[in-house]
């Protein structure tokens, strides 16, 4: 049984895929947040910017087996969408709580690309074609390599050095948004100027959030 938020056609927003059509699939639940305000304070990642509680979101619900949630997702991609390589991004809350051997087996007898963006305190199961992982606090890295690195910024408790010779082949910063409200200017001059210090670090701006899609 698998448990969707919410699942929806969008450009990837975030990181060296940014611009890229996708079919979002948010899973239900994390690790790290109970995802209710009154436990955000006390929780091992506390800026979280997503609502993943529940079913109810645009095309959220339960699915029995592996095949009907990919069913679910293939119509997501528009029909008249037909060049280029479909693409699936499984995200959440926390993706790999849920995303499983026959789900990225039916994704990829479908013909999609699969995606992940992870906390890193889980280890990836075998054949996901792209993974991103997001370290958190102080939190214990499980999965220690992928293809990006993309570090919310800044964390008193994560610091770049701390990620920088890990085995991913992109790095990037992501100003924190949100918390605390009216800040975000701060941490995008924050992460601007470590990136023009450290060349090895580029900055990722949460493209959808400026542009106004989902
Ligand atoms: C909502 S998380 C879900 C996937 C996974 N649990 C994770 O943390 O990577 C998706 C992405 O949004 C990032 N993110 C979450 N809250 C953010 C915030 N307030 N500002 C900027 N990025 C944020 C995460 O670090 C992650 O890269
Ligand atoms: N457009 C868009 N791009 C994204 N990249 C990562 C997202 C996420 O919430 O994991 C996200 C999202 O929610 N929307
Ligand atoms: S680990 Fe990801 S989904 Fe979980 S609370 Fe943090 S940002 Fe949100
Ligand atoms: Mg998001």
């Amino acid at each position: 049984m698998y448990a969707i938020k919410e699942a929806f056609y969008s450009l990837q927003g975030e990181g060296a895929r940014a611009g890229r059509a996708s079919v979002f699939c948010r899973f239900t639940g994390c690790n790290l947040w109970s995802g209710r305000p009154q436990d955000r304070e006390k929780s091992a990642c506390r800026f979280c910017d997503t609502d993943f509680i529940g079913t109810d979101g645009q095309n959220g619900g339960k699915f029995v087996t592996a095949d009907q949630l990919a069913d679910h997702l293939d119509a997501l991609w528009p029909y008249l969408a037909a060049s280029g390589k479909r693409y699936v991004v499984f995200t959440g809350g926390e993706p790999l709580l849920q995303l499983d051997k026959a789900l990225i087996e039916a994704m990829h007898a479908r013909d999609f690309e699969i995606a992940v963006e992870t906390n890193g305190t889980l280890p990836a199961p075998e054949g996901i074609d792209w993974i991103c992982v997001s370290p958190k606090g102080a939190t214990t890295l499980v999965q220690t390599s992928g293809h990006e690195l993309k570090l919310v910024y800044p964390q008193a408790d994560a610091l770049p050095e701390r990620f920088e010779t890990l085995d991913f082949q992109h790095f990037y910063l992501q100003p924190m948004d949100l918390i605390p409200l009216g800040q975000q200017g701060t941490t995008q001059a924050r992460a601007l100027t470590y990136c023009l210090q450290h060349p090895q670090w580029q900055l990722s701006l949460q493209m959808h959030k400026i542009i106004g899609i989902d």
